[in-house]
């Protein structure tokens, strides 16, 4: 079977090495290209050494017709938002097929993005037809897709943890609390003062609250899911710790529940979804490091349903989970190189 070429944009950044280390090992892709303002021109290792010996290709500046030369079919773009809606519409308008890392396709109405991101969405012809890329959720839609909006970090752990309590109509759908935590990577690569060391190391600390341009995504999907509104309230910490996410959920059931038929709504609900493990023992980030899965636990206490959610920001939280939305889009299994 001919391999689908594929490119990788913003090659210098977190995102991209991670993606790297999947397509590396998957039988049915091929990396041909790439991109990369500062680095074009030196190869792939020189700034990732964990590739050292095992991909030299000099990185180039992004050039859609050089791409479209190579054979490029399947475009990850791991650049920051506001930038992806640059640079994708020119690779559409060639044939490729795009899973895009930011978040400027998630969002399907641009009032709502201008809202929340506080700048006006540049394409929203293209908007119209992206798909949001959780697989759990929306596996048909995504394999037909042109354009993929993988999606964030912190709202698959709220989505996927919410998700079978709000499809069942279980919960009070105003006032739910997420709660999570993110290690320093999910920041990026890109220099900022807040994950400078001696700023984040034996530090906690809360940011963007009641403001996070996730909590509208996350309502979204929930409220495709619930089929109507749902508000929640997101708080994100930031941890000093390289990597990981931990959402601590809180929601108010709607009528009495026992914990025994809460947990096997949750088995029942992602039975078939190899990626989501529903667990008897408390998670840890630990349990999901480098891999693509999202471990949940719930249990009731006091009257509420507790959601516990872990994962990798940088695997399941973002290139793990655009490799799940490539297998799908190109008709592999959805495992191939996750497991
Ligand atoms: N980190 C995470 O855990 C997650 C990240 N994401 C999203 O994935 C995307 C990539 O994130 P991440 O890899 O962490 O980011 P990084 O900051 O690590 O890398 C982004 C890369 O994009 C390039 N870049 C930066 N600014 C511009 C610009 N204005 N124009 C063109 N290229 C630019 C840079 O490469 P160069 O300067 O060499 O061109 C940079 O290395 C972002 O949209 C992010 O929000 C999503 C989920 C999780
Ligand atoms: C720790 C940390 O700073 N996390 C980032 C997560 C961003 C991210 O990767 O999500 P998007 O793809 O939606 O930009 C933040 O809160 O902005």
């Amino acid at each position: 079977m001919n391999k689908v070429k594929c490119a990788v944009l913003g090659g210098s950044g977190y995102t991209a090495v991670e993606l790297l280390k999947i397509l590396l090992r998957h039988p049915h892709a091929e990396v041909v290209a790439v991109t990369s303002r500062q680095e074009a021109g030196k190869p792939v290792s020189a700034v990732h050494p964990v590739l050292t010996n095992r991909f030299d290709l000099p990185m180039e500046n992004l050039d859609p017709a050089a791409l479209q030369a190579k054979g490029v079919e399947c475009v990850f773009g791991c650049l920051p938002h506001g930038t992806s809606m640059e640079v994708i519409p020119p690779l559409l308008d060639l044939g490729m097929r795009v899973i895009d890392l930011s978040a400027d396709y998630r969002l399907a109405d641009p009032v709502v993005y201008a809202e929340w991101y506080k700048e006006t969405h540049h394409d929203t012809a293209n908007l119209e037809h992206a798909v949001y890329g959780l697989p759990e959720l929306f596996a048909n839609a995504i394999r037909g897709a042109k354009l993929v909006a993988n999606p964030g970090c912190y709202p698959q752990t709220g989505i996927l943890g919410l998700a079978p309590l709000i499809r069942a109509n279980l919960i009070e759908r105003e006032g739910i609390i997420i709660d999570s935590k993110s290690g320093v990577s999910g920041a990026g690569r890109t220099p900022k003062l807040s994950t400078l060391f001696p700023e984040c190391n034996e530090s906690v600390s809360a940011y963007g609250i009641g403001t996070h341009r996730h909590t509208p995504e996350i309502e979204q999907a929930l409220s495709i899911v619930g089929d109507g509104p749902v508000q929640v309230i997101f708080t994100p910490h930031l941890m000093p710790m390289d990597r990981g996410i931990f959402s601590t959920i809180y929601a108010t059931p709607r009528l009495p529940l026992d914990e025994g038929r809460l947990v096997k709504i949750y088995k029942e609900y992602y039975r078939g979804k190899p990626f989501v493990r529903v667990r008897d023992t408390l998670p840890a980030t630990k349990d999901t490091a480098h891999t693509n899965y999202l471990d949940l636990y719930v249990k009731l206490v006091r009257g509420r349903i507790l959601i516990l959610a872990a994962e990798d920001n940088l695997v399941r939280g973002a290139s793990g989970v655009a490799v799940q939305n490539f297998n799908l889009m190109f008709g592999f299994d959805e495992t191939t190189a996750l497991e």
